[in-house]
């Protein structure tokens, strides 16, 4: 007969074991640290990461299951990096934003993370070494792409370095977590069009206020305790704001894509993704010569944006994501092929594909 205090007693002892493994882990990252340093090498290997990753899954007897998995090594991978030389990342603020979330997700908490006001200032930063990395919205599967993304990706010298797909769905949030103490409520318009049955439905008497994000939502639910956020439920974690309602979005199928975008490019892992920007002249058929060299080799495009081109009206760059990496030949001819035929052609990077969409909770 197994009773709850010896099976504590169990868990205390695995907890202690574990500890010890997880400081022995870190030692072993400080040593690989100083090696980096004496070789000038950058701290963050993503496809090391991937690596370790993969080879835990191939391991893994459950109950555990792979979301887990990843949740655990994504932090402890994150406190190894911190004992080696802590990483700075830039996202684009504030805090509690879907941004921030989506950066946490990727680097684990151990991170430091600064939050930027706009999109152009995260290049910057980035750009400026201020930051080793920057996080940003690139496309929201309802809302479509994010222009000022896009732009600053035409100019910067910076790669784009790995990419991250989150889930994103909102809470409703407050200080009492009562829905009848809301007199207000404030959110960020897409998170407010994505809410208007629920709202309709539930409260339509009550005014929403639109504001610039739904962290800074959050923020002015904190202030005032007769109101309520649209927002993650990590907004009212990192506030502690109570959830009135969970999952109020219309539809639940709704996920962002954010880049991940720095000074270096990673080596191949196997299962990379390659991003461009191309400009083709204004003759018949020029688009379609240009990808044709993707058709013949069997590369798979995952997706092709158009965006006018700012000093010609009516001429448009395309920026398209391409299955592979820059390392691999075939797409290395393919690119070169495109290259001779296009009036502006940059190569944004190569980077390991994002394993899954990842959850908000
Ligand atoms: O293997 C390395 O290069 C390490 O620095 C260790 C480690 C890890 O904790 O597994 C930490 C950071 C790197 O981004 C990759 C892996």
């Amino acid at each position: 007969m197994t009773d709850k205090k010896s099976v504590r007693r169990q868990i205390d002892i695995t907890d202690e074991q574990l500890l010890t493994l997880i400081n022995q882990r870190l030692q072993l990252a400080q040593t690989i640290g100083e090696i980096k340093n004496r070789e000038d090498l950058a701290t963050l290997d993503p496809k090391r990461e991937q690596e370790v990753l993969d080879r835990l899954k191939r391991f893994n007897t459950g109950p555990l299951t792979e979301e887990g998995l990843r949740n655990i090594f994504r932090e402890i991978i994150s406190a190894a990096r911190q004992v080696q030389r802590p990483l700075s990342v830039a996202f684009l603020g504030p805090e509690a934003t879907f941004t921030h979330l989506a950066a946490i997700k990727k680097f684990g908490r151990s991170t430091f993370f600064k939050p930027l006001p706009t999109i152009s200032e995260v290049f910057m930063a980035v750009e400026k070494s201020n930051h080793h990395l920057g996080v940003i919205p690139i496309e929201n599967s309802t809302e479509g792409v994010v222009n000022e993304t896009l732009d600053q990706f035409v100019e910067t010298k910076l790669q784009i370095c790995g990419e991250i797909y989150l889930e994103i769905s909102h809470d409703l949030i407050s200080r009492s977590g009562q829905i009848n103490d809301i007199e207000i409520i404030y959110t960020h318009p897409h998170a407010h069009g994505q809410c208007r049955k629920w709202l309709q439905g539930h409260l339509p008497q009550i005014p929403v206020l639109e504001v610039s994000s739904t962290g800074l939502a959050a923020q002015k639910a904190a202030h005032n305790p007769n109101s309520a956020a649209i927002a993650s439920g990590f907004a009212a974690s990192l506030y502690e704001l109570r959830v009135v309602e969970s999952r109020i979005e219309d539809h639940r199928e709704n996920a962002t894509h954010f880049f991940i975008i720095g000074p270096y490019a990673p080596g191949a892992t196997g299962a990379d993704k390659t991003s461009i920007i191309f400009a083709v002249a204004d003759t018949p058929g020029a688009l379609y010569n240009m990808l044709r060299p993707l058709a013949e080799r069997g590369i798979n495009m995952t997706r092709i944006v158009s965006r006018p081109m700012k000093t010609v009206a009516w001429r448009y760059l395309f920026f398209v994501d391409l299955d592979g990496h820059l390392q691999e030949s075939a797409l290395q001819e393919c690119l070169h092929e495109m290259e001779e035929m296009s009036a502006f052609f940059k190569i944004l990077g190569s980077f390991p594909k994002a394993e899954a969409i990842e959850k908000v909770s």
